[in-house]
């Protein structure tokens, strides 16, 4: 495999209090990072035998975006049927989508366009909810393999009835959860892996989420789910599950709540439910696009942050309207902004604390801490080139410095603020580029 080194403008979002920001070099070697230093340390190094990419002055490499909880089968409704709230959007709209999915071309013909578009948007790694089919959800797995993005994928499970008669019995879930895990571990791909996805706890009985909870016990694999996200939805299975003190406490008594769990939305959670949340290692996919879109309500990422809960971002599709992380930074510094302003949970989280949310904490709360996030010797080569000059972009430089080039931290504000997917004009996971904006990325 390939030895290169990338000189220029570097970028990596450390912790919510830091952003290194800095001129010098990424060495990648089979698709790991294997030096990193600053430009004065490359000038006066040997670099016999690597291939030397310098980049240009208005261009820097930052980790690539995390996507901590999408579902990938409803992007054809991305955009649409937005005038619900949750549990009668997902009866009238969503359910009847995802039960098209038992026919596995059409699956295959959407999660093609769908790892394309997010790749297109600089999402290296996502967290997908596939559909409640086995064959169907091995499609999208098998997309994210050909185009070699970072995964983690999950069937999903449900056993409670609806409209749709878009649900399984007990037996036939748990016997099909095992076989995708068996399934996506055969691929024996070191990007891809299965995650546990009991969709919430209006669709799962207490048996399935304990039997799901056994399995990800036996595989060691990760969980994702959704709490807290609407009233009504809270209401309604404290009544179901009335014994339980709160939602948290419905997931606490499956064994579904670990270290190795992403919970998406937490909007509602009371203090007890985050300190749980902190003390478990439970992590929040916030997505404040279909928090926003659904009315569900403004969640307090900041009380969240001070409880040391991990929290990423996730675009929610198609709850949420956009399939960009880049967006999804602006909503959660939006949504944050409004709770400081009318409500007093504050302060409000700044760009720099969203970018990190958007690459290193998404990281975190799906467990990939070790392996992506960051640019540090070992971790994986997963990451995106920004230049904030592409023809026809979306931003304009009015610079009169010397180097013609604003500063490094105000190149990237602005690219987190006015940015899009055009400035992303390269993409790369493990070391193999997976965007390269010469090609055409739209069929
Ligand atoms: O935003 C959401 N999208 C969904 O598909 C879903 N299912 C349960 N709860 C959900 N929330
Ligand atoms: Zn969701």
């Amino acid at each position: 495999m390939s030895k290169f080194i990338i000189v220029g403008d570097i970028v990596s979002p450390t912790s919510l209090n830091e952003l290194q920001c800095y001129s010098g070099y990424i060495q990648v070697e089979n698709g790991k990072i294997t030096e990193v230093g600053t430009r004065e340390a490359f000038d006066i190094k040997q670099n016999v035998g690597l291939h030397i990419d310098v980049i240009k002055p208005e261009q820097f490499v930052m980790p690539g975006f995390v996507d901590c909880h999408t579902h990938a089968p409803q992007f054809p409704n991305l955009g649409l049927g937005l005038d619900r709230p949750l549990l009668e959007w997902l009866d009238k709209y969503t359910f009847p989508l995802e039960n098209k999915y038992s026919d596995e071309q059409f699956a295959a013909n959407v999660y093609e366009k769908v790892v394309k578009r997010l790749l297109n948007n600089g999402t290296t790694t996502a967290c997908y909810f596939g559909s409640l089919h086995l064959n169907g959800t091995l499609e999208l797995v098998k997309s994210a393999i050909q185009h070699n993005q970072r995964a983690l994928v999950g069937k999903v499970s449900m056993n409670i009835q609806n409209n749709a008669g878009y649900y399984n019995n007990t037996a036939d879930e748990l016997r099909d959860v095992e076989l995708f895990i068996n399934s996506v571990n055969g691929y024996q791909n070191s990007l891809v892996e299965p995650i546990i996805t009991p969709r919430f706890a209006v669709s799962c009985d207490g048996e399935l989420m304990r039997g799901l909870s056994n399995l990800a016990n036996k595989y060691q694999c990760a969980i994702q789910s959704h709490i807290s996200e609407n009233k009504k939805e809270i209401e309604y299975v404290l009544q179901i599950h009335s014994s339980c003190s709160d939602y948290t406490d419905i997931y606490n008594r499956c064994g579904i709540l670990n270290n190795r769990c992403i919970m998406a939305h937490a909007v509602y959670l009371s203090d007890t439910e985050m300190s749980t949340f902190a003390r478990l290692g439970v992590s929040v996919a916030h997505c404040p696009a279909s928090n926003t879109r659904l009315r569900s309500g403004m969640c307090p990422v900041r009380r969240l942050l001070d409880y040391n809960v991990s929290v990423g971002l996730g675009t929610d599709v198609s709850g949420g309207d956009s399939a960009s992380i880049l967006d999804a930074m602006r909503r959660a510094m939006d949504v944050s902004e409004h709770l400081s302003m009318t409500q007093g949970v504050g302060p409000a989280i700044g760009w720099k604390e969203a970018l990190y949310l958007a690459t290193a904490g998404g990281a975190k709360a799906l467990g990939l801490q070790d392996r992506i996030g960051t640019f540090e010797v070992g971790k994986s080569f997963d990451a995106l080139l920004i230049d904030m000059a592409v023809p026809h972009g979306p931003i304009d430089n009015y610079t009169t410095s010397s180097a013609g080039t604003d500063a490094i931290v105000d190149k990237v504000q602005k690219f987190v603020y006015c940015g899009d997917d055009r400035n992303i004009v390269q993409a790369y996971v493990n070391g193999k580029q997976v965007k390269n904006i010469q090609q055409s990325w739209t069929k």
